[in-house]
Parts: structure tokens; C-alpha cells; sequence
């Protein structure tokens, strides 16, 4: 195993660096595989309601194009850099792979604090954006989606921005769009459902029963707040929840579904929700529990915490929330870790049947759709099991073998321009 200094470009390139030895591939596939196809950095000037002018900075990365379109999310987040954009894409590429969608993978984000900005400023600033990367992206080229701090409405005004520039409405131009122009059943709740689906897996393999379960997930967004409330209406007991501002406990359980009803009330954080102990997000990840959701950030397990994590599970709802370092100590202790693009893979696996649906005109049922994701999740569950017990290697470096080996095969199979 490679180690790194932390960062997730540099886990990220870890992660790879450990697939392209496992597969044998030499260095010139592996810096091909490594090496972003396009990078491209924005200038997106802002009016704010106040009329000053402030000029953020957007960015889109499209990793790898051998196995189809980029797809991948648009972040909207302080710390959001080019580099953070580069790891997430890549992540992209090889999820896309893993999961057997034809895509390659592409990110995309604005470094900005989306709660200081009102909704006509956020409109404006998507829009800026999206004007931007009209000549990048497009259904058969590079297709958005939400990511941490965006959400349905930001990809309705990227599709309707699209479609303004191409003169007619182009739906398959981003996924994880609103019903009603476009959108799939079944995708609001998309990735969490896969993340539950994991986490049932992980505890079939090692022999235990969910209804005894106890669970923690750090991060109550679009991602953490479902997953939390797919795994209590399957019987876990979640213990904790968490968001920015920090994390709440109930040894006896919590109601997901009523702390979203009282977020949508109007309440700016879980922090405080009645019959609960107040704790801190370093304190969820050490506590006591069977399993362990981290579904907020990337780089929240490392070497600093990890021995104090206490789970023997971890399954990643987020993307690369467990550096590089943290991971080896993760895997030396025997701790099973559903690596993220396998654990997170049901939304991009949706947002995939969003676009089909969008491409043909014509729309599943809730039904249909979540007997597809079930069985994508399935297969891709079962195929990284199955290499990693028959290999004897981990659940992360499986899944990387298993997507990193289809796209250099695609890239074999294509041959090299010129
Ligand atoms: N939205 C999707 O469909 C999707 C799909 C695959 C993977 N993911 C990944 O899941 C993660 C969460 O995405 P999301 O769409 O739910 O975002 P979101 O913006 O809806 O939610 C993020 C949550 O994390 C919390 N958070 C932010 N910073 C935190 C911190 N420092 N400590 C603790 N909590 C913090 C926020 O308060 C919020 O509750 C990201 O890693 C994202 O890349 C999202």
C-alpha cells in the first residue's frame, strides 16, 4: 500500500496508484489514468442584491471521456478548489465504471458559501456559471448534477440556461432535476437508498442482524438525512445525526424522518432537536456504534482520529471521507469499509436512468426504478465482495481494480488518437 499526505487529490491518486500495481498496468497508462483530460477554471462575476460586484471562481473538471459522457455533481462550498474538483471527478470516472454506466467522470463547483448568498443571487451566480460551460457540457458530453450545496432547483436554472444557448429545451443536459421538467422518480432519495443497501449488504456479510444494530451518520443533507431515515424504517437504530454546526445523540434512537420535518420547518440545524444529547462531529465518529455513515465532507477520518474511531463497519455515504493514511490503519485493524464509489454509487446509477428517460422522452415508474438501482447495486456489491475476499484485498482497492481495470481496457480497446 502507497501512503499520502492527506489531501483528496492526493488519496485519490493513492487510491489509483494501488489499483494500477494490482492490475499491472505501466506508467504511461497510469499517468494516462491520472492525468485530468480537461481542467478548466471560471471567472463567474456576481451582482449581489446590494448592486457590488463580486467575482467568484467555478470550475469543471472532466477526468476521463473512454467510456462515455462526464457526468458528476456541481459543489457549491468555501473551501471548494480546483484540486478538491480534480479528486472528486476522478472518483467520478471510476464509480461511473464500477457501477457499468456508460460515463466517464466529471466534477464541477464554485469555491462559495451558498447559505450567504439569497436566492436571486444564487440564481444569477448558477447561471453565470452555466453560460460559462456551455460549450463544455451537454448530454452527450458532460452532464451535471447536485453535489454538497446545490440541489434540484440550481439544475433546473443549468437546464434552463442550456437550453436558452441552444435555442431548445435539452432536459438530458443535467440530472437530479425536478419532476416536472424532466426529473426521475425515485431520485431525490437515490443515493441514500444505495448507501442503506450497503450497509444491509455489509451486515449479511458479516453475519449480523440490522434490527441490532445501532448507527451513526455524520452530515444530515440530501445524502445523510435520507440514509438515516432508509435505515430506521429498515429497523437500524440511529443513535446520532450531524451537520455543520454539530452533531446530536439519543442512546435509545433517533426519528429521521421527524427531524427532517423539523428542518423543513424552518430549523437551521439538527443541534438542539428535543430529547437529544448535543455532540460535537469528532465526537459522532468515536462513538461506540456498529456502523459508522460518514456522508458530509471528504478527510474526515485520518491519522489524527482514526484509532479513535471506534466502528467496525464504515460505510461511505460521502465521497473520500477517509484519507489514504487513515485507510491502511482502517484495513491493518480489520475494519470493513464500503468505499464510496461503490456505498454513494445508487445516485449517479438514477441520475444514469434520469438521463435514458430524458433521452427517450418517455418515464418509469417509482417502481421501475428502484428495482434497476437494486439490482445495480447488487451486481456491483457482489463483484467488488467477490475480488476482494478471493484476492484478499480491500473493499476500496477492489473496487478501484474492478473500475480503474474497465477504463483502461476502454482506453486499450479504443486505441490512442493519433
Ligand atoms: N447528492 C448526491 O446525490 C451525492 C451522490 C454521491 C455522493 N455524494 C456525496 O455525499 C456527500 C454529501 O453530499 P450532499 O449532496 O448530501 O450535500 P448537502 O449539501 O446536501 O449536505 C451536506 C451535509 O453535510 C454537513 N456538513 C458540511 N460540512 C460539514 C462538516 N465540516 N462536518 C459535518 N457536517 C458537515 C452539512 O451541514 C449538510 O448537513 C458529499 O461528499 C457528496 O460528494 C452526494
Amino acid at each position: 500500500m502507497i501512503l499520502g499526505s492527506g489531501s483528496a487529490w492526493d488519496t485519490a491518486c493513492v487510491q489509483l496508484a494501488n489499483a494500477a500495481r494490482h492490475l499491472g498496468l505501466d506508467d504511461g497508462m497510469h499517468d494516462l489514468l491520472r492525468t485530468p483530460r480537461r481542467a478548466i477554471t471560471v471567472s463567474v462575476p456576481l451582482q449581489r442584491d446590494d448592486g457590488q460586484l463580486t467575482v467568484l471562481t467555478g470550475y469543471r473538471v472532466q477526468h476521463n471521456l473512454a467510456r462515455g459522457p462526464g457526468k458528476g455533481g456541481i459543489r457549491f462550498h468555501p473551501t471548494t478548489d480546483l484540486d478538491e474538483v480534480k479528486a472528486l471527478a476522478m472518483w467520478m470516472t471510476w464509480k461511473c465504471a464500477l457501477m457499468g454506466i456508460p460515463y466517464g467522470g466529471a466534477k464541477g463547483g464554485i469555491a462559495v458559501e451558498p447559505a450567504m448568498l439569497s436566492l436571486p443571487e444564487r440564481e444569477r451566480l448558477t447561471r453565470r456559471y452555466a453560460a460559462e460551460l456551455v460549450p463544455l457540457i451537454g448530454p452527450e458530453k458532460d452532464i451535471p448534477a447536485p453535489d454538497v450545496g446545490t440541489d434540484e432547483q440550481t439544475m433546473a436554472w443549468i437546464m434552463d440556461t442550456y437550453s436558452a444557448h441552444t435555442g431548445y429545451t435539452t432536459t438530458g443536459v443535467v440530472t437530479g432535476k425536478p419532476l416536472s421538467i424532466g426529473g426521475s422518480a425515485g431520485r431525490a432519495g437515490a443515493t441514500s437508498l444505495g448507501v442503506q443497501l450497503s450497509v444491509f449488504a455489509a451486515l449479511r456479510e458479516t453475519g449480523r442482524d440490522p434490527h441490532a444494530m445501532t448507527i451513526a451518520v455524520q452530515g444530515f443533507g440530501k445524502v445523510g438525512a435520507l440514509a438515516a431515515q432508509y435505515l430506521h424504517d429498515a429497523g437500524c437504530t440511529v443513535v446520532a445525526v450531524s451537520d455543520v454546526k454539530g452533531g446530536i445523540y439519543n442512546p435509545q434512537g433517533l426519528n429521521p424522518a421527524a427531524l427532517i420535518r423539523h428542518l423543513a420547518g424552518g430549523a437551521e440545524t439538527v443541534v438542539g432537536y428535543p430529547g437529544t444529547d448535543t455532540i460535537t462531529n469528532d465526537e459522532l465518529l468515536e462513538l461506540d456504534v456498529d456502523v459508522l455513515v460518514p456522508a458530509a465532507l471528504e478527510g474526515v477520518i485520518t491519522v489524527e482520529n482514526v484509532d479513535r474511531v471506534r466502528a467496525p463497519i464504515i460505510v461511505e455515504g460521502a465521497n473520500g471521507p477517509v484519507t489514504a493514511e487513515a485507510d491502511q490503519v482502517l484495513d491493518d485493524r480489520g475494519v470493513l469499509v464500503v468505499p464510496d464509489i461503490l456505498a454513494n454509487g445508487g445516485g449517479v446509477a438514477v441520475s444514469y436512468f434520469e438521463w435514458v428517460q430524458d433521452i427517450q422522452a418517455y418515464f418509469w415508474s417509482e417502481d421501475e426504478v428502484s428495482d434497476r438501482l437494486r439490482a445495480l447495486m447488487d451486481r456491483a456489491y457482489r463483484e467488488v465482495s467477490l475480488l476482494a475476499t478471493t484476492q484478499k484485498i480491500s473493499m476500496r482497492n477492489a473496487a478501484h481494480v474492478i473500475g480503474v481495470g474497465r477504463v483502461a481496457d476502454a482506453h486499450r480497446t479504443r486505441g490512442l488518437y493519433p
